[in-house]
């Protein structure tokens, strides 16, 4: 699995776009990586769109372990990459290899994702990467300080473009493998692409990062609020419904479940027997 990392190093080089989403539980990961995605991000964003939460900042590092464990068991091919949640890598590089090595030791993820690309931050990701923790930068909007930047559009004067860039070469010389590019212009996700020997994942980033990532509630239509930069590609929530809608006025007219069947049709061998 480490060679799938080595694996998006190629990629870029050979300009061959990565694909990656969300996942949040064993179900939609088994189904994802069957599709032939090459990155599932157990992300934060499940604090949102999986348990209701209006941000991404309760969410626990035991919960997160809960949820990347099942996310593990499901998957065979993709690379499964951990958001270490809030507070549980900022205060010392000792809590961040504390955190991270939980999720590597009680999880079968290979990496984990953290955000911020400022000099503590990189020190940081160089101590994980020495320690053997394969990690992902993200910087950009990094919706863990949604109560100082809001979700607005982050590196929009040359001044917080510079920064930007700034945070991802140090990202990289600090040994991460791939770096988020979230909200930001075009134009500075491709400065930022050209620049880099490791890989972008762009969310709301344009299309000139060498991948793509989205919240896969998003992508099927299961959230109530999408970001601007989001593509719904299947209406999923409105099937669940409508399934659910039908099964409830057969139950209540009757017609489900159906009349005993004969005991000659009686030849399917039900869930457990
Ligand atoms: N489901 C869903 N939840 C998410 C994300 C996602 O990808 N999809 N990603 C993270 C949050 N990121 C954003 C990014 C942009 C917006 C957004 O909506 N921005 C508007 C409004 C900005 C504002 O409120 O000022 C804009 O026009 O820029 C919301 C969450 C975590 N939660
Ligand atoms: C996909 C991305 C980058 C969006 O913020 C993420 O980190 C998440 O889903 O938690
Ligand atoms: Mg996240």
């Amino acid at each position: 699995m480490a060679l799938r990392i080595q694996q998006l190093q190629q990629w870029k080089q050979q300009g061959r776009p990565i694909a990656a989403l969300t996942a949040w539980d064993w179900l939609w990961a088994r189904l994802l990586d069957r599709a032939g995605v090459d990155l599932l991000l157990v992300g934060d964003s499940l604090a949102m769109v999986a348990l209701g939460h209006k941000t991404t900042l309760p969410l626990t590092l035991d919960q997160m372990i809960h949820h990347a464990a099942a996310v593990a068991r499901g998957v065979e091919s993709a690379l499964v990459v951990v958001d270490l949640p809030f507070l549980t890598y900022q205060a010392s590089e000792a809590e961040a290899i504390a955190s991270a090595g939980r999720i590597l030791k009680e999880t079968e993820a290979q990496a984990v994702k953290l955000e911020g690309g400022y000099p503590e931050m990189a020190a940081t990701v160089a101590r994980l990467v020495r320690s053997g923790i394969p990690v992902m930068g993200h910087v950009g909007l990094t919706p863990q300080s949604v109560n100082q930047l809001g979700y607005r559009q982050q590196g929009r004067s040359p001044a917080e473009g510079d920064r930007i860039l700034a945070e991802a070469l140090a990202l990289e010389a600090a040994g991460a493998f791939a770096i988020v590019l979230e909200h930001v212009p075009a134009t500075l996700a491709e400065r930022i692409t050209r620049q880099l020997t490791i890989p972008t994942i762009g969310i709301g980033a344009g299309n000139a990062c060498d991948g793509q990532v989205l919240v896969t509630a998003d992508l099927l239509g299961l959230s109530d609020q999408t970001p601007p930069f989001a593509k719904t590609y299947a209406d999923l929530g409105a099937a669940v419904i409508a399934a659910a809608e039908t099964y409830c006025q057969e139950v209540r007219s009757g017609q489900f479940p159906p009349p005993p069947l004969s005991a000659a049709a009686q030849t399917h061998q039900s869930i457990g027997s």
